[in-house]
């Protein structure tokens, strides 16, 4: 039983978000995803759904066997219960795979990190960011 964790903040899901899981899905058996709090969010604008929303939608997903919402001050408790045997990253995450590593095996923590790949973002009739949603709604309801 191969067990992989999938994280990610999740906001206004689309078909970009069912890609990474399916994808992180295929690199073993059963998948946990990590849903990343509101106050962790700090890279991009704040997530717009509320972090239990964000869980539950996550949860729902075909791929998805277990949803959890992160720890809100240390990212290695959730990989500490789950024992994953791969992380999973996003094809765009800014997470630096080399001091991840590091910083697993300075807590004694032994997983595979891997990529998942790109659905791409350039084709015009799709709406595969959750950015790009929220600049339609802007352009479209205001
Ligand atoms: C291995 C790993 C574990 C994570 N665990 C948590 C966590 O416990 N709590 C949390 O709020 N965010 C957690 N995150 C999410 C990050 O904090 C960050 O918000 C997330 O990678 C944002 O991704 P996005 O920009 O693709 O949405 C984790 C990220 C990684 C790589
Ligand atoms: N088009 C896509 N193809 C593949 N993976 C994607 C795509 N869009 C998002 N993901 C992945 O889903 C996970 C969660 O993404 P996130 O919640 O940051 O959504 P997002 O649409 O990338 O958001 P934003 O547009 O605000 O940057 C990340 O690992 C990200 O790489």
């Amino acid at each position: 039983m191969t067990r992989v964790v999938a994280q990610g903040t999740f906001d206004i899901l689309h078909p970009g978000h069912v890609h990474y899981l399916r994808d992180a899905k295929a690199m073993g058996d059963e998948l946990h995803v990590i849903v990343a709090r509101s106050v962790n969010v700090t890279h991009k604008e704040p997530p717009v759904m509320p972090d239990d929303q964000r869980r539950e939608m996550v949860a729902a997903l075909k791929p998805v066997d277990e949803a959890h919402l992160g720890h809100p001050e240390d990212i290695f408790v959730p990989i500490e219960r789950i024992d994953p045997a791969i992380i999973a990253l996003g094809y765009d995450q800014h997470h630096d795979e080399e001091r991840l590593q590091a910083a697993l095996a300075d807590r004694g923590l032994d997983c595979e990190i891997r990529r998942a790949s790109p659905l791409d973002r350039d084709d015009s009739d799709r709406l595969l960011s959750t950015g790009r949603i929220i600049d339609r709604v802007l352009e479209e309801r205001s």
